[in-house]
């Protein structure tokens, strides 16, 4: 979050520092010969220009760290805030010049805006400036000054207050994101979840094997149908026949290679399993694995004429090059009738 941040803010901290930089550099130019009027010295001018073109690299430098998700960061912000604070205090104490403090308060609020959320840089950046600011007070005035103070210790109030209210915002922001994210894997699971078994619906179902035949993924498929289903819930009862299905899913669930294969509820009291780079011979050992799951499971079945506990008939296909995904389900559909022509309770390829 702190470097996603940071990638959105920083851009913006260095265009500031590279713009207030550049104003310094072109200074003479942009005020008519300001170095003669507040007799700066050819050797001061040098080392003020020097220290403006460090700051324009070191923002130029983070920049790239923060897109390179880099370490080092704090470190550049700290040289450039104490450059900065070394020539805010030249500026105030020595050439009185009046831009002085707007450019300080400026540079400290950007910094603020720009790295509430991020102690460390802020801290880096931001100190020595909020430091030069009275250290200049007191050369500049050779002592110190109660007015000033009382207007610093205001401005220093202003600057923790206004990065609380960032923190509270930028804590409600969160909390938003968190919801929304919550709630899209809500919809989510809606979409693409069958209510009753929590297998995939259909619709997934139908997108996992359209997806896989487009990338010319191996497959094999097995169609799974309850037996005697509909004397199921004539004898217990529709509620329990929901229940009854949800244990089913349960037993096929286990089965499977999570999260590989997919288990699908295909409509009714079918299901599909999707096995991925499998051959029918695996697909087979897989069927005889749903037959003991659902042995295990055991779930009674009083009104069945082929066992006392619930079974299931299975068709089996498996993907050859060139082959749809609807033809695959085909095949294994026809197996499956297959499956129950022959008795129920068992298997077809
Ligand atoms: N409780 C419940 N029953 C369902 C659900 N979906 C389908 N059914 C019932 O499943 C039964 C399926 O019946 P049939 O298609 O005749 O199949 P069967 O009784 O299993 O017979 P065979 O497949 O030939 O063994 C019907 O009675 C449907 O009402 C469901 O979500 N819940």
């Amino acid at each position: 979050m702190v470097t996603r941040g940071l990638i959105i803010s920083i851009p913006w901290l260095a265009l500031v520092n590279i713009t207030f930089a550049l104003l310094v550099l072109l200074r003479n130019w942009l005020f008519s010969d300001i170095d003669r009027l507040y007799e700066v010295g050819t050797a001061r001018a040098a080392t003020i220009d020097l220290l403006m073109l460090t700051v324009i690299v070191l923002f130029s430098l983070s920049l790239l760290l923060v897109w390179r998700k880099k370490r080092g960061l704090s470190l550049l912000l700290l040289l450039a805030g104490l450059i900065w604070s070394f020539c805010s205090v030249w500026f105030i104490a020595h050439l009185q010049l009046p831009f002085a403090w707007p450019l300080c308060t400026t540079l400290l609020m950007t910094s603020l805006a720009a790295l509430y959320f991020y102690p460390v840089g802020l801290v880096c950046y931001a100190l020595p400036l909020w430091i030069a600011m009275p250290v200049a007070s007191v050369m500049l005035n050779q002592g110190v000054s109660l007015r000033f103070l009382v207007v610093w210790l205001i401005f220093t109030g202003i600057l923790v207050y206004g990065r609380f209210i960032l923190l509270r915002w930028f804590d409600e922001a969160w909390l938003r994101h968190q919801q929304n994210q919550a709630l899209i894997a809500r919809l989510d699971a809606l979409a693409h979840q069958d209510p009753l078994t929590g297998t995939a619906n259909r619709r997934a179902m139908e997108a996992v094997l359209e997806n896989a035949v487009e990338q010319d993924k191996g497959f094999a498929l097995i169609m799974l149908d309850v037996d005697q289903f509909k004397r199921y819930n004539d004898f217990y009862g529709h509620q329990a026949g929901d229940e009854c299905l949800a244990a089913v899913a349960l037993a096929l669930k286990k089965v499977v290679r999570s999260p590989d294969d997919v288990v699908s509820r295909y409509g009714g009291e079918e299901f599909l399993l999707i096995l991925f780079d499998a051959t029918e011979k695996v697909a087979e050992r897989v069927a005889a694995r749903i037959q003991e799951s659902l042995r295990a499971a055991a779930i009674p079945h009083a009104a069945s004429t082929v066992s006392d506990s619930v079974t299931v008939s299975m068709g089996i296909a498996s993907m050859t090059v060139g082959q749809t995904a609807s033809e695959v389900i085909a095949q294994a559909d026809a197996a499956l009738y297959r499956a129950k022509n022959a008795g129920r309770n068992r298997w077809s390829c």
